[in-house]
């Protein structure tokens, strides 16, 4: 790959885009950032206003709006563009509009001469991770969606709260869909060094209360839509999180949306499963030992996504 080493392209300036933009700048996690959208005047006044922080900034960073040229040496793009839903639609509801913008953006990053990293977040994140990978004939490490990691960081704050403990000392992952067939993978999850199934099975009760939280942590995106119209600091500093691992080459573990090929039983489906991101992009899917219930709950997950597939394919098809 050739590449300048900390580039970003980040296709995509509004909510998601900004609060990504923001957490970048603020973490000094890039040296170079370059905004593309359709709305050029707002994202060049985003650049400016951004420039104005600088100064306070750790690290010098340098901000510009550009075109897809610039895609060709970057080592991250990061897609936030496209529709967003409106109260009382679900992510996979936006699909077909968001498939027939991605498959102009990827053609034009393409076009480039881009060979780095692509980090997808529009939704339904799942099935544009895929129809990106389909779409750009790169390699599927290269490719790889925001997943459950916003949703991850939610059931880490909820739990958190419910045990009074730090964010910090819960582990526990949402996998599958980043959407309304999300699970939480219980059997693998622990709170401060405290196994939740083996509380649950001291504490029967205890099940219905984390069902509750899980119930919240999954519906929480439609109650912020009702509320303010978007999501967007969460999932800016979701990709923030990912961006640093896969820039800084940390070998870090995160549920990202990356191609299966046999993990878990499935393959040629993007969805959200636990794996080491580095400096080449995803590096290895991590299996987690499911109980029954969780692994039917993930395949019929991965069953909701491969309705898109054929969608996809005959885009990808067209594309020649
Ligand atoms: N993966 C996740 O966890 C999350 C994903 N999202 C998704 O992120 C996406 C963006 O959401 P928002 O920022 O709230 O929407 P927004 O409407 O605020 O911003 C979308 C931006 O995309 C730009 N755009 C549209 N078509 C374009 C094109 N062809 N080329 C360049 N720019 C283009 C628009 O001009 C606009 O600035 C939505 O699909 C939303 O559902 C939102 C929150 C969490
Ligand atoms: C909008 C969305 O996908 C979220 O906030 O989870």
């Amino acid at each position: 790959m050739k590449y300048v080493p900390n580039k970003i392209v980040l296709v995509g300036t509004g909510a998601v885009g900004m609060a990504y933009a923001y957490a970048l700048v603020n973490q000094g996690i890039c040296e170079e950032l370059v905004l593309i959208d359709l709305n050029e005047a707002k994202s060049r006044a985003d650049v400016l206003d951004l420039n104005h922080g600088e100064a306070w900034a750790p690290s010098p960073v340098q901000v510009s709006f550009g075109s897809y040229a610039d895609c060709q040496d970057a080592a991250m793009v990061v897609i936030c563009a496209g529709a967003a839903q409106k109260p009382g639609e679900t992510r996979l509801d936006i699909a077909d509009i968001n498939l027939r913008i991605f498959r102009e953006i990827v053609q034009r990053v393409q076009a480039s001469g881009f060979d780095g990293i692509y980090l997808v977040a529009t939704n339904p994140v799942d099935v544009l991770t895929y129809a990106t990978w389909r779409f750009s004939g790169l390699p599927a490490e290269q490719v790889i969606g925001s997943g459950t990691t916003l949703d991850t960081a939610r059931l880490r704050y909820h739990l958190g709260e419910f045990f009074e403990v730090s964010t910090s000392n819960v582990h526990a992952l949402i996998i599958g869909e980043h959407g309304d067939s999300e699970l939480p993978a219980w059997s693998a999850a622990s709170v401060a060094g405290r196994s939740i199934s083996r509380r649950i099975a001291a504490d029967p009760g205890l099940r219905d209360q984390l069902d509750a939280i899980f119930q919240r942590t999954r519906d929480a995106a439609y109650q912020i839509i009702d509320a303010k119209g978007s999501t967007s600091y969460g999932i800016g500093m979701s990709l923030a999180r990912i961006t640093r691992a896969i820039l800084k080459n940390e070998k870090s573990t995160l549920p990202v949306s990356t191609l299966l090929r046999g993990e878990y039983g499935h393959e040629d489906v993007c969805i959200g499963v636990p794996t080491i991101l580095s400096r080449g992009g995803a590096r290895h899917v991590v299996e987690l030992d499911l109980d029954e219930t969780e692994q039917a709950a993930f395949d019929a997950s991965v069953a909701t996504l491969r309705g898109f597939r054929e969608r996809v394919d005959a885009l990808a098809t067209s594309l020649g």
